[in-house]
């Protein structure tokens, strides 16, 4: 076991939960082990149980109050309208010391504050790419968890899956989700209409998809490399008159892409602001 403080229950290893755990476990040395992670769930997903057979990462069906009781951390990735009662009911067993840290999209910290009060809690949103260490967590802490103490334990658990950055002002945390958090489907559609649109053309099915994943996997590549900022790298690709311009022109054409990005955000963000107060009972 590592130095990490306590063992880390991740309660519900789903799609989000398993690409957390694979992210943690990225590093041979060094950072979280499997022995410091039990996954919490009674079907884990693929990713988590390939963890749990071929790294042999603990599993236990459900967070009895036993297994709470041996908690120094406690991840959540369960379904939004499942975490008030499901937390509630650990109430008596989860040390109060432990730190809680919640995934769920749009469940705001004073639900998870009620239902397990005077911990510290931090609530963050992460995303898939998390599974290669290259998800995009954002943070906000509950008055407990923040300290430079607590800053430190939870980045060390979100960093070896990817950049993490830390926000003051809860309500941003929808506009968060509905960016990085669903970001990453936005571009497996964009890609997905790529490939439909290269077959389009009479490319075959084959060739079609892997232009279009290669395509967007490398300028993803390009822009992590630093290489400029994306309006610099749209340009370097365009060559005035050429073949890019007119393809651009057709994609901004009425509001284009944009107007249709800003709507996608917007009403996943709008999404968001409601499971969250449906979550609080509001
Ligand atoms: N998917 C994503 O890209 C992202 C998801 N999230 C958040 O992560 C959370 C999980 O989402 P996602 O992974 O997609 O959902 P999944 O349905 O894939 O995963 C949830 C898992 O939790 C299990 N589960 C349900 N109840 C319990 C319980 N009481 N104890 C233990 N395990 C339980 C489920 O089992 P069963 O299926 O049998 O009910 C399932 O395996 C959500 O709150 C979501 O908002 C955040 C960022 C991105
Ligand atoms: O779709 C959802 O609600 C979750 C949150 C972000 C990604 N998946």
């Amino acid at each position: 076991m590592s130095d990490i403080e306590g063992r880390i229950g991740l309660l519900g290893a789903g799609r989000m939960g398993s690409a957390l755990a694979q992210g943690w476990l990225r590093k041979a040395r060094g950072g979280i082990s499997a022995d410091d992670i039990i996954l919490i769930d009674p079907r884990p997903g693929v990713g988590a149980q390939t963890l749990i057979e071929t790294r042999g990462v603990a599993q236990a069906d459900a967070l009895t109050p036993e297994l709470a009781r041996t908690l120094g951390t406690l991840v959540v990735a369960i379904k939004p309208d499942q975490v008030r009662p499901v937390l509630s009911a650990l109430n008596d067993d989860l040390p109060l010391d432990a730190l809680v840290i919640s995934i769920c999209a749009g469940v705001p910290l004073r639900t998870l504050s009620k239902a397990l009060p005077d911990r510290p809690i931090v609530r963050a949103m992460a995303n898939t790419p998390a599974a290669i260490g290259e998800g995009m967590s954002v943070c906000v802490a509950n008055p407990i968890a923040d300290t430079k103490a607590f800053e430190k334990r939870v980045e060390r658990l979100l960093k070896p899956a990817g950049l993490v950055e830390w926000i003051s002002d809860e309500r941003l945390m929808d506009a968060v989700t509905a960016v990085s958090g669903s970001g990453p489907a936005y571009v497996f559609l964009f890609t997905e209409a790529l490939a439909a649109a290269a077959e389009a053309e009479g490319l075959p099915r084959a060739l079609a998809l892997t232009l279009a994943k290669q395509t967007v996997a490398g300028a993803g590549a390009l822009m992590k490399a630093g290489q400029g900022e994306p309006d610099e790298l749209r340009r370097a690709v365009t060559s005035p008159g050429g073949a890019t311009q007119a393809g651009l022109d057709a994609l901004m054409n009425g509001g284009g892409l944009p107007g249709l990005v800003r709507n996608a955000v917007s009403a996943a963000e709008r999404r968001g602001r409601k499971m969250g107060s449906q979550s609080a009972g509001d």
